[in-house]
């Protein structure tokens, strides 16, 4: 664990939060797209930001790197108020950026591009980084695929080192491969000690990668959580299985939800105590029982209902 982390748990989390967001509120008429959200990424985490389409993602991030203005709240990045534009410009060197949308300037070549961004910002990882994720160096960005410009954007948003990188949405349009490798490489770099923030809407990658997690659902933070905490509130995700068809009515309780029922097997996510579970089940002839954790995508749609946006993921 890096120093500043242990010191964001032994209770200075005030002066050494990477980001800060409070209260950062941003209307667009009659759309919140940001209502009153407030948390804290800390040093040498990776954050997830999750959410389906249209939560207030990306808005969160434009927010944070000035690209767009509060309509209330404020916030902070690198100890640097996004309001107050000279302080986000100098903290703004240490902070790399992955859009979802890579807005690269079509007619260059790769190489160009990087060129570029090198001119203002540094790239003293460049070569370290087209090692790992080889993007076409010597073709116009017009002609690459969406996963080479995803490549491409990485080394961009790394190659001058910095202290934290926000990332939209890193892995949309990559092949499975290359996400695993984008995973391993964030993981790395986290625990090289840099501060990542982690936009997604796909549950799993979330699970898999980040240390703690906001949900975000239509503007409003609706969880703040470390991804264990965030599974043992979700409940336990229990099978079991009997000699004959079993009678759903009789069976299932209020802490039963999700509850699928196929011949002689029945599945639910219990949000009660174990124990409580346990002297249910010794009511009833059982042939086989396991209990497992609950998938984030499960404990998601908790949050968010059935809609099928919460099924993006
Ligand atoms: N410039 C804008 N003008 C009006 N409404 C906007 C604008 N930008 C975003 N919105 C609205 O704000 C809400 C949040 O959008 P945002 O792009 O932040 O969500 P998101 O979680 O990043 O989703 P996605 O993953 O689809 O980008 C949406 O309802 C969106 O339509």
């Amino acid at each position: 664990m890096c120093a500043r982390t242990q010191a964001a748990e032994t209770g200075s989390e005030k002066q050494t939060a990477t980001i800060r967001l409070d209260g950062l509120t941003k209307r667009y008429g009659e759309i919140i797209a940001n209502d009153d959200v407030s948390f804290e990424v800390r040093p040498g985490e990776i954050f997830g930001y999750l959410g389906p389409n249209g939560a207030g993602k990306t808005t969160t991030i434009r927010l944070l790197l000035g690209l767009i203005k509060p309509t209330s709240g404020s916030a902070e990045v690198l100890g640097a108020d996004v309001r107050d534009r000279r302080a986000l410009t100098e903290a703004k060197a240490e902070v790399g950026y992955l859009p979802d949308e890579l807005g690269f300037e079509e007619r260059l070549t790769g190489r160009q591009v990087l060129d570029y961004f090198a001119r203002m910002r540094g790239d003293e990882r460049r070569e370290e980084l087209l090692d790992l994720f080889r993007p076409p160096l010597d073709r116009p960005v017009e002609t690459y695929s969406s996963g080479n410009r995803r490549m491409l954007g990485i080394v961009q948003a790394f190659m001058h080192d910095p202290e934290l990188v926000i990332m939209d949405e890193p892995t949309s349009g990559l092949d499975p491969l290359k996400q695993d490798r984008m995973h391993a490489f964030v993981a790395e770099e986290r625990d090289a000690g840099k501060t990542i923030f982690f936009s997604s809407h796909v549950l799993s990658e979330v699970q898999h990668v980040c240390d703690r997690v906001g949900i975000v659902r239509e503007g409003k933070l609706v969880a703040l959580e470390n991804i264990d905490d965030l599974l043992e509130r979700g409940g336990k995700r229990v099978r079991v299985q009997f000699p004959e068809p079993v009678d759903e009515d009789r069976f299932g309780t209020s802490e039963m939800i999700d509850v699928e029922t196929v011949d002689r097997t029945v599945r639910f996510t219990y949000t009660g105590e174990p124990a409580t579970l346990l002297e249910h089940l010794v009511q009833f002839r059982i042939e086989d029982v396991d209990v497992g954790d609950p998938k984030l995508d499960d404990i998601f749609k908790h949050y968010y209902g059935d809609d099928g946006d919460a099924e993006a993921g």
